[in-house]
């Protein structure tokens, strides 16, 4: 927990509140700056390829340790702002999750923010959203998480209609280290999908939301709410169900990465329930062998028999994906960036 130089507690009073972002699973999220000199968090990184980067919420650093940090890091101008707060608002910096109260008291949900904060706050990876930090008042409980300058995954989903394979790809391996990183920590996701991600400062993956995640292994019946769409046959079925849900889930995503829509969807639920039972589903024809191949090997009905994420990291498509991505933001930071 966090105690200000002025020995109180955190609080909004800290925090000036900007726009907002959207809903999260239990409250809305805003854009929001500090106030005054407790979070260093106005650190704005310009990359040498111009590009910016996320400004960390260091919290009670003092500037010499940030600067210190930054010259350490080579090849890395970094710009700090100084704190007048005409200032602050060019920088990207923390954003709440209110929730409030009242909507908490029936236990369930409660128990769902607890394991909320108890997970992500203790997780630490670039393609996860921190959780900083959080707080409460008579009325609230505030989440402050990092931003992610990028907006969210569906939305560009949406626009774009589907991805490249390269874009679809290099979104495949990140969010298989992010979910082995979790699964290491024995934590498993169970609601990967679009709305659950969030794109980072240089268009990296993040995963923006554990109001679903468990400690594995779980046989908690959840009250589903929300599409059916990226359930395994073993969540449909009610059964125990281990990280392998995850797997799953990411077969589901890379489909719909691809293709613009998830690959079990149907009109009625009956009909999505009896494909995802036996895993019934085809492939438009622009959809080429690498990524069936990945697909293929992750829409699996047996838990045990799903390739893992270490291997979904090394699959030759995901390799091959990855490196092309490199190579085209090589070439677009060696030509004149514009
Ligand atoms: C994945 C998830 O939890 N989504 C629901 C919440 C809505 C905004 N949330 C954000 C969270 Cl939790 C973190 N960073 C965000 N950045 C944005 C955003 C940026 N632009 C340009 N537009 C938006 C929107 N939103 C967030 C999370």
């Amino acid at each position: 927990k966090y105690t200000p130089d002025k020995g109180g507690k955190m609080s909004i009073k800290d925090f000036e509140i900007g726009r907002p972002l959207g809903k999260g699973k239990f409250g809305s999220v805003y854009l929001a700056r500090t106030k005054t000199g407790f979070f260093h968090c106005a650190v704005k990184v310009s990359l040498p390829t111009g590009t910016l980067s996320k400004c960390a919420l260091m919290p009670w650093l003092f500037w010499d340790k940030i600067f210190e940090s930054a010259r350490q890091m080579n090849g890395v101008q970094w710009s700090a702002l100084a704190y007048a707060d005409n200032q602050l608002s060019t920088v990207s910096i923390p954003i709440f999750q209110v929730l409030f109260k009242s909507q908490l008291i029936s236990g369930s949900v409660e128990h769902q923010l607890e394991r909320e904060i108890e997970i992500q706050s203790h997780l630490h990876h670039p393609n996860i959203i921190r959780l900083y930090t959080y707080f409460w008042d008579a009325k609230k409980i505030y989440l402050v998480l990092e931003y992610a300058p990028g907006g969210e995954m569906y939305k560009k989903l949406t626009t774009e209609r589907r991805f490249s394979e390269p874009t679809a790809g290099k979104y495949m391996y990140e969010i298989a280290d992010a979910l082995s990183y979790c699964h290491r920590k024995n934590v498993i996701h169970r609601d990967i999908k679009p709305e659950n991600l969030l794109i980072g400062t240089l268009g990296e993956l993040k995963i923006g939301d554990f109001g679903w995640s468990v400690h594995a292994p779980s046989n908690k019946r959840q009250t589903m709410c929300g599409t059916m769409d990226y359930l395994p046959p073993e969540m449909v079925q009610g059964m125990a169900h281990s990280d392998a849900v995850d797997l799953w889930a990411i077969g589901v995503l890379c489909y719909e990465f691809l293709v613009g829509n998830p690959p079990f969807e149907h009109e009625n639920q009956g009909d999505t329930y009896s494909a995802i039972k036996e895993a019934k589903f085809d492939y438009p024809d622009y959809i080429k062998k690498g990524a069936r191949d990945l697909i293929g090997k992750l829409l699996v009905i047996d838990p045990k028999k799903r390739i893992s994420l270490e291997q979904v990291k090394t699959h030759y498509w995901v390799e091959m994906m990855v490196e092309t991505r490199r190579r085209a933001e090589q070439r677009e930071a060696g030509g004149t960036k514009t």
